[in-house]
């Protein structure tokens, strides 16, 4: 894999405002990743510093083998980015807002034109941004963001305002891209919908990095449990007894119980639960969501001195 971006030991200082501390980490080619932390945390001021829009204060940030803050950052135009708010001239429509982004960066308009159609909305071209709904901006941003076919592509927040199916068609634009070689940051708050999205996520909190790798990892470190839910036939009778001693054991309803138990010992329940099939109808192990583990290095990192 070849990294695209590397941080090492990066810190930015607003005055008294240690807005990122000390944050190493490198993304590779086709790989998405999730950059999630409280507000405040630093991701856009992460973003910032891997556009060359501001300069660290410590250590050093390497997009594409070059230094983004220098004057000379040719890479600039292999960069994409669609801003948290996104602000377009609303008296230009959607193909003039676009044509104008590609003059701006020198590519070629005709096929930044064609990326209305990507994000769909194609129809909707010749008419003003003004009439747009917040969806439709969002695209136009993404479009706008995809317009030189970036190698790197940092997006905040950048599913705000999409409804389900938008969102849908977001991701896979976004997996495109992947498959491609683009390697996608993504600055979000919405953790559920990004657990099927991305494989690696890096979690910050008050501008320091708190963890960095693939669920499948993260779940590993954290060692949280996982839930082991058995809907028995009939009643509950003498089932919570038989399985106190894997775990935490809570009642879900008259039929289910949920019990907690070690990663490690998730497969030891499900053979005893088995061995019960006259009596569990269902068993269902849910691994910890990423709001989970989110929460869980969030406290981890607060421990830290
Ligand atoms: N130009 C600036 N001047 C002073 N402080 C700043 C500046 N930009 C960011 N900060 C501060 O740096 C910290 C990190 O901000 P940043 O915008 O990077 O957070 P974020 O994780 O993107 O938050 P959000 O989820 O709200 O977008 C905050 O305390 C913010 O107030």
């Amino acid at each position: 894999m070849t990294a695209t971006v590397a941080l090492s030991g990066v810190g930015k200082r607003f005055r008294t405002v240690e807005a990122v501390r000390d944050v190493s980490f490198s993304l590779d080619e086709g790989e998405i990743v999730a950059l999630v932390g409280h507000n405040g945390a630093g991701k856009t001021t992460l973003m910032k510093l891997m556009l060359g829009l501001i300069q660290p204060t410590a250590g050093s940030v390497r997009v594409l083998g070059e230094d983004p803050a220098s004057g000379a950052f040719a890479a600039r135009r292999r960069l994409g980015f669609l801003p948290e708010s996104v602000s377009f001239n609303t008296a230009l429509t959607g193909r003039e807002t676009l044509a104008f982004y590609a003059r701006l960066k020198g590519e070629p308009v005709g096929e930044a034109l064609a990326l209305l159609e990507r994000v769909g909305l194609g129809a909707a071209g010749s008419r003003r941004v003004g009439t747009y709904s917040k969806g439709m901006r969002q695209r136009l941003g993404l479009a706008q963001a995809l317009i030189g076919a970036p190698r790197v592509l940092l997006l905040d927040e950048p599913t705000t305002g999409l409804d389900p199916a938008l969102r849908q068609s977001f991701y896979e634009i976004l997996q495109e891209l992947r498959g491609r070689g683009t390697t996608i940051l993504l600055a979000s708050h919405a953790l559920s919908e990004l657990e099927g999205e991305t494989e690696r996520v890096v979690i910050m909190n008050r501008g320091a990095m708190v963890a960095d790798g693939s669920l499948a990892e993260l779940r590993r470190l954290a060692r949280l449990p996982v839930r082991v839910r058995l809907t028995a036939v009939g009643g509950l009778d003498g089932l919570a007894g038989r399985f106190a001693d894997c775990g935490p054991l809570q009642r879900v309803n008259g039929h289910a119980v949920e019990i907690a138990v070690d990663d490690a010992r998730k497969i030891e329940v499900v053979r005893r639960a088995l061995a019960d099939e006259t009596r569990i109808e269902d068993i269902e192990v849910t691994p910890p969501s990423l709001d989970e583990l989110y929460a869980h290095f969030l406290r981890s990192g607060e421990a830290r001195p």
